[in-house]
């Protein structure tokens, strides 16, 4: 039987301790106990969230309210969606309406892709450093399985980071809420580097109880971000990165930035060319 922390109800993802939560240093957090289920799982662990760890100080410059936090229990499902380019403090609000649920009394799990191997693959981390353990998956479907149906059954609450690399996001959301009765938060990028719909994520907006588009900020001129920018020469639309690789900007600096980048890309292809010719 793994340790678990008094009275907690978020299921999180093992190996878990209380100091696998990290936050920034000028954010200090403890825990704090709450009535604790009915649930003998033998593998996920209970923890409580101290709203304090996910402190709204680390909120981007365009914070949103949200626009539903559950809370009581509902019979019924629920599906929200948080979409926005990178940036935009996605990972933050998920983490936040998390928190609030935990805080609720509601038990929460967390689940991110596998593909996003950037912190390592059994936390979820924002770009500024908050960090919480979770599921690592490569599909949705296999989460009730890796969990157990037990520990499935007893959570009131799911949320999936990264979700625009799920291929079977739609049925995960639709079975989760409306055949389980889970409320599913999903935060994900509405847009590749190109603006394409990005995977399924806007296909669960006609599932979605509420969807809120976050901005960034541009980081060319400090506007509103709405799209994301690859500053490198890559082509293929999934491709793992930070600010190494992307930046946020504006409708103004999405247009310029492109023509920059496309035309770059144009003369280094032309150039490869030539040194073929001459081989
Ligand atoms: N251009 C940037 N480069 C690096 N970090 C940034 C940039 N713009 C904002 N941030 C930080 O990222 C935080 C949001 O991180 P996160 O919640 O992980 O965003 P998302 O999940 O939308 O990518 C912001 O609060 C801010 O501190
Ligand atoms: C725009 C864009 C992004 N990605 C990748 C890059 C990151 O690993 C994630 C997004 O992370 P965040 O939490 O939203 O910051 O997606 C990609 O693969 N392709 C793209 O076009
Ligand atoms: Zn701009």
């Amino acid at each position: 039987m793994l340790p678990t922390i008094s009275g907690m109800k978020s299921l999180i993802s093992p190996p878990f301790s209380p100091l696998s939560l990290h936050f920034p240093k000028t954010k200090p957090f403890a825990f704090f106990s709450l009535p604790s289920k009915k649930l003998n799982l033998s593998n996920p662990r209970f923890l409580h969230i101290n709203p304090s760890m996910l402190s709204p100080t680390s909120s981007t410059p365009s914070q949103q309210s949200h626009p539903e936090t559950t809370q009581s229990s509902s019979p019924c499902g629920e599906v929200h969606v948080i979409v926005g380019p990178m940036f935009a403090g996605k990972t933050t609000a998920l983490l936040r309406r998390i928190q609030a649920e935990s805080s609720n009394g509601r038990t929460v799990a967390v689940i991110k892709s596998i593909k996003d191997t950037r912190y390592g693959l059994d936390s979820i981390v924002t770009h500024d450093g908050m960090k919480l353990p979770c599921w690592p998956l490569t599909n949705l479907s296999s989460f009730r399985q890796k969990i157990g149906t037990d520990a499935y059954d007893q959570l009131d609450v799911i949320g999936i980071d990264e979700a625009q690399f799920f291929e079977d996001l739609y049925d995960f959301c639709c079975e989760a809420a409306d055949r389980d009765g889970k409320t599913v938060i999903v935060a994900g990028l509405d847009g590749d580097y190109l603006r394409r719909s990005f995977g399924s994520v806007l296909d669960i907006i006609p599932l979605a109880n509420s969807v809120m588009k976050l901005t960034a900020r541009c980081e060319l001129c400090g506007k509103r971000a709405f799209f994301t920018l690859r500053k490198t020469d890559e082509t293929q639309t999934e491709l793992i990165g930070g600010a190494d690789v992307y930046m946020p900007v504006c409708r103004q600096h999405y247009i310029s930035g492109q023509v920059v980048i496309e035309t770059a890309r144009s003369v280094l292809e032309s150039q490869k060319l030539q040194c073929g010719s001459y081989k």
